[in-house]
């Protein structure tokens, strides 16, 4: 089955039983059957129709750092732009770009043409396409507030542009999350501003991100939503689950809301962390909180 899909694409850009920890920010991950790199949108196209027609699972990549991948790893087809999918052009106040382009690089490009509106995603470890499918958001900006159409491809390789009111945007939340498309570019709309405005803004968030984030163990970011009108930081600190370890996971002594790291973490230490944070918070508390990390693979 595989091979045959094989035989459809350029040896150079398939990797069979690849370990999926290359391909993540947390370095945790057991292997994918197939993993995809296309360099061109007829490729995905090739992929999601044989995908399509033999009923083969698939999920899409982007830079891999709002993903815990089980131990198992994935069965079917990953399918990862981020390395790719890099082409960007600047079009008076707005920015066209494929979904590999990274949210730092983006943010870099719009400063130095003076476009204000990304200086949020300055330091996010994301790329586009996740950033819009995941809406990304920081220091109360998300990617809604600059989107104004993404391209998306469907399962039958068909293409379609939605505008912003269409992809459904609500807090970290898309319709791309749902409808099994992949995103390919998006427009986004930004305002005339300072160049130096907007990079002394971008470093003061970068400083911030330094100060209070685990930037120096690998991690997938925030590992819970906001439960509404409430932080979840405060409520892990409060409960001293600071420092708390499964494994070779860790509660982070520097921010309580992300989970690291600390060296040869498995999925399922990652999973019981998530599940002892999930039941003391709810006993303490009374609030269920939900992942914002997208946990994927054999259970
Ligand atoms: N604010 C912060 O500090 C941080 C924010 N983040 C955010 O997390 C997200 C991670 O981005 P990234 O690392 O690239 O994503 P990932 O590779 O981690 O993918 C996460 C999920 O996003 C979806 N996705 C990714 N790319 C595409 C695409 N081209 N088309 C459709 N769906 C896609 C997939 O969802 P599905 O499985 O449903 O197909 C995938 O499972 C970004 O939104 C990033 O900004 C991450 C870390 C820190
Ligand atoms: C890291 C991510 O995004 C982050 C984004 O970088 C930051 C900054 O805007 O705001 C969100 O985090 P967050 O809700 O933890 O925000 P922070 O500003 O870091 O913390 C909120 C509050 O909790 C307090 N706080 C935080 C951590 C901690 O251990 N203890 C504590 O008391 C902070 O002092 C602050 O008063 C996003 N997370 C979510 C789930 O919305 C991500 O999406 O992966």
């Amino acid at each position: 089955m595989y091979d045959e899909l094989r035989g459809l694409l350029a040896e150079e850009i398939v990797l069979l039983d690849e370990p999926m920890k290359n391909h993540t920010t947390f370095k945790i991950g057991g292997p994918a059957d197939m993993l995809v790199c296309p360099r061109h949108i007829e490729e995905i196209k090739i992929i999601m129709k044989y995908c399509n027609q033999q009923q083969i699972p698939f999920m899409v990549l982007g830079m891999g750092s709002n993903l815990l991948v089980r131990d198992k790893g994935i069965r079917g087809v990953v399918v990862k732009l981020g390395q790719n999918f890099q082409a960007l052009r600047m079009e008076g106040e707005q920015i066209w770009a494929q979904s590999g382009v990274g949210l730092s690089q983006l943010a870099h490009c719009a400063a130095e043409a003076s476009l204000s509106g990304l200086e949020f995603a300055e330091g996010i470890p994301g790329s586009l396409g996740g950033a819009v499918a995941m809406n990304a958001g920081a220091y109360e900006k998300e990617m809604q507030d600059v989107i104004i159409e993404v391209e998306a491809i469907d399962r039958t390789g068909e293409i379609h542009r939605f505008s912003a009111q269409e992809a459904g945007f609500a807090y970290r939340k898309s319709i791309f999350q749902d409808n099994g498309f992949i995103i390919v570019s998006a427009r986004m709309q930004l305002n005339k501003g300072f160049r130096e405005d907007i990079e002394m803004r971008m470093q003061q968030f970068a400083k911030i991100r330094r100060e209070k984030q685990p930037l120096e163990y690998p991690s997938a970011g925030s590992t819970f939503k906001r439960p509404p009108g409430m932080y979840v930081g405060p409520m892990i600190e409060e409960l001293s689950l600071k420092g708390y370890r499964i494994g070779g996971a860790e509660v982070s002594t520097k921010h309580a809301g992300f989970i690291v790291n600390r060296g040869d973490a498995s999925a399922a230490d990652v999973i019981n962390l998530i599940d002892k944070i999930q039941s003391e918070v709810r006993a303490s508390f009374g609030v269920d909180l939900q992942p914002e990390i997208r946990i994927v693979g054999e259970a």
